[in-house]
């Protein structure tokens, strides 16, 4: 069984993929928060950004086997095109769920998979992009991928302690909350002088989409 919040076609927002045409597919829960406000400011990870509690989004559920999620999600696609078919699995934490049979499944559904993940859980084999998304104060694990984007500032978790890891990009995406114009001008000030990491910005927060 398998529990998501929410199934939604949109673009890609964030990071190298971003304007690239996806399904998103969110997982529902976290290994370093409730997801509940009154428990934030003691969890490990405190500026989540997302809703994940739950099954009840838009084209959320409890999906009781492989087959009935990667249906979802293939109905999901933009008018069920054979090409490009790109999902994103994000959550929550999605490697709290995703597994090899999802994957074949989505695989031979013709789609490319991605993960946005925390970083805490190894990845199974055969997801086509990792994002790995660092926090201060949890252990990595998953040390390689194809982009790492941290979120920043955070001031336990400074670029330089993930710069030499096996990455082919390095991000860093403006905190959004109460001081994200001023995280938006130091994430920028930093890229600038250490031109390793490129800005991500949370574009679909810019034109008002999902
Ligand atoms: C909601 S998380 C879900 C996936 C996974 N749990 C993770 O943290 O990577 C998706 C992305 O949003 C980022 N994010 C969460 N809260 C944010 C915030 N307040 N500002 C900017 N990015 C944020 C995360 O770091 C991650 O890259
Ligand atoms: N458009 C869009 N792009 C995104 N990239 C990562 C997201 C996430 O919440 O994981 C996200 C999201 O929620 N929406
Ligand atoms: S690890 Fe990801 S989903 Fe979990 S609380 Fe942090 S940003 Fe949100
Ligand atoms: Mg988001």
């Amino acid at each position: 069984m398998y529990s998501v919040k929410e199934i939604f076609y949109t673009l890609q927002g964030e990071g190298a993929n971003a304007g690239r045409p996806s399904v998103f597919c969110r997982f529902s829960g976290c290994n370093l928060w409730s997801g509940r406000e009154e428990d934030r400011a003691d969890a490990v990870c405190t500026f989540c950004d997302t809703d994940f509690v739950g099954t009840n989004g838009e084209g959320g559920g409890k999906f009781r086997d492989v087959a009935a999620l990667a249906d979802a999600i293939e109905k999901t696609w933009e008018s069920g095109a054979a090409h490009n078919r790109f999902v994103v699995c994000t959550g929550g934490e999605p490697l709290l769920q995703l597994d090899a049979p999802l994957i074949a499944a989505l695989h031979s559904r013709g789609f490319e998979i991605a993960v946005e993940t925390n970083g805490t859980i190894v990845a199974p084999e055969g997801i086509d992009w990792i994002c790995v998304s660092p926090k201060a104060d949890a252990e990595l694990k998953q040390t390689s991928g194809h982009e790492l984007k941290l979120v920043y500032p955070q001031h336990k978790a400074q670029p330089e302690r993930f710069e030499q890891l096996d990455f082919r990009y390095f991000y860093l995406q403006p905190m959004d909350g109460a001081d994200a114009e001023e995280n938006t001008r130091a994430a920028t000030a930093y890229c600038l002088a250490h031109p390793k990491w490129r800005l991500s910005l949370q574009t679909h927060k810019l034109i008002g989409i999902p």
